[in-house]
């Protein structure tokens, strides 16, 4: 949870391996919370800044040493969190990230095998004191990510990465849910955008009513 004490706002992170589907929802989000009132930064990592962005460039089409990979990804979010994140929930507003540092578990972690313990470390040193109110993650079988992303897109260096890649990413993402389950929730991403917009409509509900 993030820490009351330094932030009004709320902060939901959008999570899933590529292909998943997590992007379509994000406007549906927005829209929502921005009905109910709430002022809305939507944002995304890696990138959210202007350096974020330049990382993003080189993390999705440079090859790099794992570890290098690892802490570039923790570099974009730090200058995320300080210029974005943390000024938007100091004032109140409600951030929107497409990926956060579940997305550093599942990729560097559980795909490319980091050892679990370093990324605790780098996720301490960066934001020991923030975590998403809420994350989405956005679930689906690989061969359904896969058909999706052959059908739409010139593909990046990760959404390159074969199968076995992609289950130990979805393996870790799910162990994560499991570990927090008041923090994320798995949506059954196979099913219709518009089935997927009705149960995101009412996990926004269920926040609001938290806080209204
Ligand atoms: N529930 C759904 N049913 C059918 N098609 C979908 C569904 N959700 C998304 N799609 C389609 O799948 C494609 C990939 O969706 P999207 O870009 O949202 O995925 P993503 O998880 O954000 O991927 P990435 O992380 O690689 O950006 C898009 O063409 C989108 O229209
Ligand atoms: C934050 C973060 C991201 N990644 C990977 C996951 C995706 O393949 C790309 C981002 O692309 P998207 O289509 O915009 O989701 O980056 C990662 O490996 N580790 C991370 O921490």
């Amino acid at each position: 949870m993030t820490d009351s004490t330094a932030s009004k706002g709320k902060f939901i992170s959008f999570e899933g391996i590529d292909g998943a589907g997590k992007s379509t929802h994000i406007g549906f989000v927005a829209a929502t919370l921005a009905a109910r009132g709430k002022r809305v930064v939507s944002s995304r990592e890696p990138g959210g800044t202007a350096l974020g962005e330049k990382l993003r460039d080189l993390l999705l089409h440079e090859k790099m040493h794992l570890e290098t990979e690892a802490l570039l990804m923790f570099a974009s979010r730090r200058e995320h969190i300080a210029q974005v994140i943390e000024p938007a929930l100091a004032r109140g507003d409600w951030v929107i990230s497409d990926r956060f540092t579940d997305a550093s578990f599942a990729y560097q972690g559980g795909g490319r095998g980091l050892d679990r313990a370093k990324m605790e470390a780098l996720e301490q040193w960066v934001h020991p004191h923030l975590q998403p109110d809420l994350t989405l993650l956005f679930d689906v079988p690989l061969d359904v990510a896969r058909a999706r992303l052959d059908a739409t897109r010139t593909l990046d260096k990760f959404e390159q990465e074969k199968a076995d890649f992609f289950a130990a990413c979805r393996n870790e993402y799910l162990r994560r849910a499991a570990q927090f389950p008041a923090r994320i929730v798995v949506i059954d991403s196979t099913q219709s955008i518009a089935q997927i917009q009705a149960a995101l409509g009412d996990i926004l509900d269920k926040l609001l009513q938290v806080i209204d």
